[in-house]
């Protein structure tokens, strides 16, 4: 289980730049569940998901995950327990390592003595078997370089890499949003059947409301660093976008201007 008590994170404190990104925010969100979240730019989303990894350091509250106290463990000692897929295909893996080492790498994430690029056949064959499992044809060119790839391809193998150092929170920061809609499906698809098959703690980010209604069991949407709508089971269930829009005008009180939020 996750849980987050009274967080706050206050950037540039005592600066003319201050602003305040998460702001007393609670959240409980059970092992195994799958949640998306959704709110406008600025809402605090990145932040929240930054303050699991540890690579944002809360200004107050607490972050628990599986009943430790992770608040200011930092990011290489809890990496063992999260891991995180950013938008930007080329983020999450280096393009001057081939396929296969990026995927030793992966592997040895948080681990004390990684076994780093130490690459067994054993080992090339494990990796070869998950990579194959995409039906990209990429277990051909396991010993190619990654920038050789296209970013839906990285992609895909970001999300195999998330998984192979055993953690059980996936971070997704908007991690379609940079692809066409054929390979967002795909990655969509693959994402889904590896949170299923892991058992994972899962957070994804979007600004797709058709997304963040057709994944996951429960939504959840951010305002000015807050929890202001979240919905799960039946009544989700029955929500179309138009509704989301709608209850999220009445949580915020005030017109829905031309947001990224509407993004459908
Ligand atoms: N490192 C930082 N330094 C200063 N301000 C920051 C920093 N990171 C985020 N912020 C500010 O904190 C607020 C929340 O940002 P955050 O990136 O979490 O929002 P978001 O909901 O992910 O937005 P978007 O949908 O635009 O990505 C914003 O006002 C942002 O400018």
């Amino acid at each position: 289980m996750i849980a987050l008590s009274n967080l706050s994170v206050v950037f540039g404190r005592g600066t003319p730049l201050e602003k305040t990104a998460l702001a007393g925010l609670d959240l409980t969100i059970e092992a195994g569940s799958f949640v998306t979240v959704i709110g406008s730019n600025g809402a605090g989303k990145s932040t929240l998901l930054g303050v699991l990894a540890g690579d944002v350091i809360p200004s107050s509250g607490r972050v628990t995950i599986g009943g430790r106290d992770v608040t200011r463990v930092a990011t290489a000692e809890r990496a063992k327990l999260v891991a995180r897929v950013f938008q930007d295909p080329l983020a999450g893996s280096c393009g001057a390592l081939t396929i296969e080492e990026n995927l030793a790498l992966a592997a040895a994430r948080g681990a004390r003595r990684g076994l780093g690029l130490a690459l067994s056949g054993r080992r090339r064959e494990t990796f070869r078997e998950r990579v194959a499992g995409l039906r990209l044809g990429l277990e051909n060119r396991m010993e190619d370089r990654m920038d050789l790839l296209s970013g839906g391809q990285r992609q895909a193998l970001s999300l195999v890499m998330a998984t192979l150092a055993g953690s059980e929170v996936l971070l997704l920061d908007e991690h379609t949003a940079a692809l066409d809609p054929g390979m967002a499906e795909f990655i969509m698809g693959l994402t889904q059947s590896l949170v299923d098959r892991h058992r994972l703690t899962t957070l994804m980010v979007t600004h797709s409301m058709r997304q963040a209604l057709d994944h996951g069991t429960r939504t959840v949407m951010l305002h000015e660093g807050k929890v202001i709508l979240d919905v799960a089971g039946e009544g989700r269930r029955s929500l179309g976008v138009e509704d989301l829009i709608a209850m999220f005008r009445k949580a915020r009180g005030q017109a829905l201007d031309d947001d990224a939020l509407l993004v459908s």
